[in-house]
This record gives structure tokens, C-alpha cells and sequence, in this order.
């Protein structure tokens, strides 16, 4: 496993048209899934779950999403279609992550909200240190109400996105990273 430093130094996402399998074992899943869990939560309220999407179930919710898309999309060609239903079917594994907010005195919505965020970096970043390549995407169904609805999101509930693992099959271009004299004052 490498360093902790040298691996959030280095990370970055790997697209999950560049990934294959294997994904995550049973326990690397525990192990990620349980390190998404472990974020800072003001208030102790646990305003995240987890979804996991692994073989069929990547199908079936392909299924839901390309439904919603053809009644709304009525004239769409059958390609476009297809390309709905196999949504989450790159990767081997992918995990939504399930936002919710309930009235709190002292806890505003939005801190519950980077709450959920900070468990989606989680994931990427053990799935990461396990040797996965991660990629958290979102697109028009992670926002869509139906979509939501089919997967088995509650009303009140929102997805702070798809954390896509599986195993690099080439090794992922970096991007240019914001330079610190850009983004960092001192008070
Ligand atoms: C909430 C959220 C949603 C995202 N959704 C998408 C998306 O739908 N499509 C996309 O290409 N990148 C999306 N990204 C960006 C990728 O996760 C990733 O940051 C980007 O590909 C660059 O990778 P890296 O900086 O992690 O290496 C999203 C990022 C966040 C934080």
C-alpha cells in the first residue's frame, strides 16, 4: 500500500471507459465502504447511505435510467438508448452516494451536504490506495427526480454522485492542477 502522503499527492480519476476488472473483493468493499463512513458529520447525524451497484444491479439500474430517458426523450434513436441503459456498466463496481438533510439548530443543510461530499472522497480515495482506479460523475440522472425515484431514493433524498471502480486497463493522464499562488491567501 502505498505511502498516505504519496498516494493523495499523486491521485487522480481514472475514466471508467479505462477501467475493467477485477473490481473491489467483498472485503476491500467493507473495507472502502467503511472508510466512506468515517468523514467528519457535525452533529453526528449520518446524512449519508451508500448504494452499491455491482454486476446485474448495474443493468437493472441502467434499465431505470434508460426508461426515464425514452419517455422523456420520446423521438430519441434507439443508440442513444443503449447508451443510457449501459450508464454504469464500465466499471465493475460503482457506489451512490445517497445525500439527505433533515432541520438541525445548529447543523445547516450544508454542512450536512460537504458531509456526504467528504464521503465520496473517501471512497475515491480508498478505493485508490487499494490500487483501483475511482471516478465520482454525476450527469443529467444523478439529478433527475424519477431517475431517483426508480433507484429507491427517498423523496427528501439527493445523490451526491456515482463513485465508478474498477481496474485501470491503461495508466490515466493527469490533468494541470491549480497553482497554490492562484488559490491561496494569507489573512
Ligand atoms: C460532484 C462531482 C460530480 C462530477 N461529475 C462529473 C461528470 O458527470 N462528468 C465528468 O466528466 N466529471 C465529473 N466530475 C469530475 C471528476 O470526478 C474528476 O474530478 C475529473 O475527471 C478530474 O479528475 P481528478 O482531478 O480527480 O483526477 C465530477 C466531480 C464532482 C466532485
Amino acid at each position: 500500500m502505498p505511502d498516505a502522503l504519496e498516494l493523495l499527492k499523486i491521485r487522480r480519476s481514472v475514466k471508467p471507459r479505462e477501467m475493467t476488472g477485477p473490481g473491489p473483493s467483498a472485503d476491500e468493499l467493507d473495507t472502502i465502504l467503511t472508510i466512506g463512513a468515517r468523514v467528519p458529520d457535525h452533529g453526528k447525524l449520518t446524512p449519508w447511505r451508500f448504494i452499491v451497484f455491482e454486476g446485474d444491479g448495474r443493468l437493472r439500474a441502467g434499465e431505470v435510467i434508460a426508461t426515464v430517458f425514452e419517455r422523456k426523450n420520446p423521438s430519441a434513436p434507439a443508440a442513444d438508448i443503449e447508451i443510457e441503459k449501459r450508464r454504469l456498466m464500465d466499471a465493475p463496481l460503482v457506489i451512490g452516494v445517497v445525500s439527505f438533510t433533515r432541520p438541525h439548530p445548529k447543523v445547516p443543510a450544508l454542512e450536512q451536504e460537504l458531509s456526504a461530499g467528504a464521503s465520496a472522497m473517501n471512497i475515491v480515495n480508498a478505493a485508490t490506495a487499494l490500487g483501483y482506479g475511482a471516478c465520482w460523475l454525476t450527469g443529467w440522472f444523478a439529478f433527475d427526480r424519477d431517475v431517483l425515484d426508480g433507484l429507491g431514493l427517498k423523496a427528501d433524498e439527493k445523490l451526491a454522485g456515482f463513485i465508478h471502480i474498477g481496474t485501470p486497463s491503461k495508466p490515466a493522464e493527469d490533468r494541470p492542477r491549480p497553482a497554490l499562488s492562484d488559490i491561496v491567501t494569507r489573512f
